[in-house]
């Protein structure tokens, strides 16, 4: 199971006279193998807010605990850890190394994990789940948008996480890629039971949702689900 507790979470960027409260106190419990869109106009702090629960940045101030354990504590090298082995990560620009195959792609999260004994089979049996196994040897920088999408969501899950994020992870792509990634990213968090926490500004990808919550200023708008919010 994944759930988080969020309290009170405040980030200010800057000091002095630069400061700029990103987040502004947004207390959220998320369910275990939920599917929870964050949405929001452009600035609003959707991406502070994910950072914040991927461990990819600190909160100023504020609480994020997952399964009753208080995250926001836990030393430099045990959040590495947590981070590595129990969130898969995906983003709009995709982030391969353009130079690696695929299924090299793949294995860089058990490589530092630990984990290379098997690695490459592992790899290779997230690519097929993708629907890519035929490309595992190819340079990333050859493939598609939507094809590079997809490495990304075998890397993401390829050390079976408790938590998927992905932050605009069809906003590079044509509509119709997108709605190919949307359906993979969907079925996989089916699949595996992994919770899935999406910013988006797609309202097709937050419609897919569990639930979805409005940021706007830093602050919760509004926390629906998407049924909810469409008899609104
Ligand atoms: N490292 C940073 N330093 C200073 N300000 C930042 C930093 N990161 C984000 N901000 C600011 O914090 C605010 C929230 O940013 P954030 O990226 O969370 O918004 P967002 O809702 O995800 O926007 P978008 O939809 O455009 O990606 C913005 O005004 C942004 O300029």
């Amino acid at each position: 199971m994944a759930a988080f507790e969020l309290r009170a979470l405040t980030k200010v960027y800057g000091s002095g006279s630069s400061a700029f409260r990103a987040l502004r106190g947004v207390s959220l419990t998320t369910h275990p193998a939920e599917s929870l869109a964050i949405v929001g106009e452009s600035g609003s702090g959707k991406s502070t807010l994910l950072n914040m629960m991927g461990l990819l940045d600190a909160p100023t101030s504020g609480t994020v605990s997952l399964d009753g354990v208080d995250l926001t504590r836990l030393r430099a090298g045990a959040a590495d850890r947590l981070r590595n082995r129990e969130f898969g990560f995906v983003f709009q620009s995709f982030h391969l190394d353009p130079r690696m195959s695929a299924v090299e792609n793949v294995t860089v999260p058990l490589r530092i994990a630990g984990a290379s004994r098997g690695a490459r089979a592992r790899a290779t049996a997230a690519l097929d789940a993708v629907g890519l196994a035929d490309r595992a040897g190819t340079r990333a920088d050859t493939l598609s948008g939507g094809q590079q999408q997809r490495v990304a969501i075998a890397r993401a899950l390829v050390t079976e996480p408790r938590v998927l994020f992905a932050d605009e992870p069809t906003g590079a792509l044509d509509s119709e890629t997108g709605e190919a990634i949307t359906e993979t990213l969907f079925a996989l968090h089916r699949g595996t039971g992994a919770s899935l926490i999406i910013v988006t500004h797609s309202s097709a990808l937050a419609a897919r949702c569990d639930r979805v919550v409005t940021i706007r200023d830093g602050a919760i708008l509004s926390d629906t689900a998407p049924e909810a919010e469409a008899m609104a």
